[in-house]
C-alpha cells in the first residue's frame, strides 16, 4: 500500500500557485521540469497538520514586529483585490512529508517517530523559532529566525552548525518550492560576524539559476534591521525522484 501511495506522488508545475495540492491520476513518478517555474509535490489524500510558524509566547517583540511586517506584505490590497501580493507565508510542519496533502497520514506510516531537525524540541523558543516568507515573483524568500538558548556555540553566540542548519533549511525550502523534490548537494558558508544568542536575524535567499537538475541559491544572513551581515552562503540542490529516497532511482 505504501509503495502504491508513493507511486502517486507527482509534480505539479504552475506559475503563481498557492501551496495547495491537487489529486492527480498519474501512476508513474516524474522528475521535475527544470525551468524556474514553481513546482510542488502532491499526494492524493487531504488533512491539515499543525503549522509551527505561528507566533507564540517565546517570540521577542522584535521577532513579532518583523513577522508582522512581512505578514502584512502577504495581504491583498482591499482597494485592488485583483492584484495578488507576490508574498506568501509558508506553513512549517515537523516533518517534510507533511507538506503533501495526505502527508499527515503517511507520516504515521513512515518512521512515525521521526521529526524535522528544526522542529523537534517541544519547549517553545528553546531552539529554532522561524517563519519563511516567499516572494513568488522575485523567486526569493526571507526567513525571520530567533535563536534559542539551546543553540549556543561560542559563549553567548549561536553555534555555527545551527546557523548552517537554518541556511540549509531556508535555501532548501526555496529550492523545493521552485523545483520540487530536491536534496542538498553542496553548501558553502562564510561566517562574517558572531551571531548573538537570542537575537532575531533575517535569512535572505534568492534563486541564482537553474541548470537541468541543479538549482543554485544564494543566501545572506543579516540583523533584523539589515545593518549587520552575519553570514553569506551559496547552496546547490539537485532534483531527485522520490525513488531516490526509497532505494530506487527509477
Ligand atoms: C510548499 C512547499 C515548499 C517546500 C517546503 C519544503 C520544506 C521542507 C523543509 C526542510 C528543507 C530542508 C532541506 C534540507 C535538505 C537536506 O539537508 S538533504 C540532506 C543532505 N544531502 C544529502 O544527503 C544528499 C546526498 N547526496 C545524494 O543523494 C546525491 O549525491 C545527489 C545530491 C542527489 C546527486 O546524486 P545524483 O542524483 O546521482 O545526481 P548526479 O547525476 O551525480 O548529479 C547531477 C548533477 O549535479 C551535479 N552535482 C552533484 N553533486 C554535486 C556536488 N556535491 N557539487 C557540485 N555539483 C554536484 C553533478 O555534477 C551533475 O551535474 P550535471 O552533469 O547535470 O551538470
Amino acid at each position: 500500500m505504501l509503495r502504491h501511495m508513493m507511486r502517486r506522488l507527482v509534480l505539479f508545475q504552475g506559475q503563481h500557485q498557492q501551496p495547495t495540492f491537487r489529486a492527480l491520476r498519474g501512476t508513474k513518478m516524474k522528475t521535475p521540469r527544470h525551468s524556474p517555474g514553481l513546482a510542488l509535490s502532491i499526494w492524493t489524500l487531504s488533512s491539515k497538520p499543525r503549522d509551527f510558524s505561528q507566533p507564540n509566547s517565546s517570540w521577542s517583540p522584535e521577532m513579532r514586529k518583523v513577522y508582522d511586517h512581512y505578514n502584512a506584505l502577504c495581504a491583498t490590497d482591499p482597494e485592488n483585490e485583483s492584484e495578488k501580493s507576490p508574498w506568501m507565508k509558508l506553513p512549517s510542519y515537523n516533518r517534510s512529508i507533511k507538506y503533501a496533502t495526505g502527508g499527515i497520514h503517511l507520516s504515521k506510516l513512515i518512521q512515525a517517530e521521526a521529526r524535522l531537525f528544526t522542529r523537534n524540541v517541544k519547549e517553545q523558543g528553546a531552539t529554532f523559532e522561524y517563519v519563511v516568507f516567499i516572494n513568488k515573483e522575485e523567486k526569493s524568500c526571507v526567513c525571520v529566525f530567533q535563536s534559542g538558548r539551546l543553540l549556543e556555540g561560542a559563549p553567548g553566540h549561536v553555534h555555527g552548525g545551527a546557523i548552517a542548519t537554518m541556511i540549509d533549511t531556508v535555501t532548501g525550502t526555496l529550492a523545493g518550492f521552485l523545483s520540487g523534490p530536491i536534496m542538498t548537494a553542496n553548501l558553502n558558508i562564510d561566517y562574517r560576524s558572531p551571531m548573538p544568542l537570542g537575537s532575531v536575524v533575517l535569512i535572505h535567499c534568492v534563486l541564482d539559476r537553474i541548470e537541468r537538475r541543479k538549482t543554485y541559491i544564494t543566501c545572506k544572513v543579516t540583523s533584523a534591521d539589515e545593518s549587520k551581515l552575519y553570514t553569506e552562503a551559496t547552496a546547490l540542490f539537485v532534483s531527485i525522484s522520490v525513488g531516490h529516497l526509497f532505494g530506487s532511482r527509477s
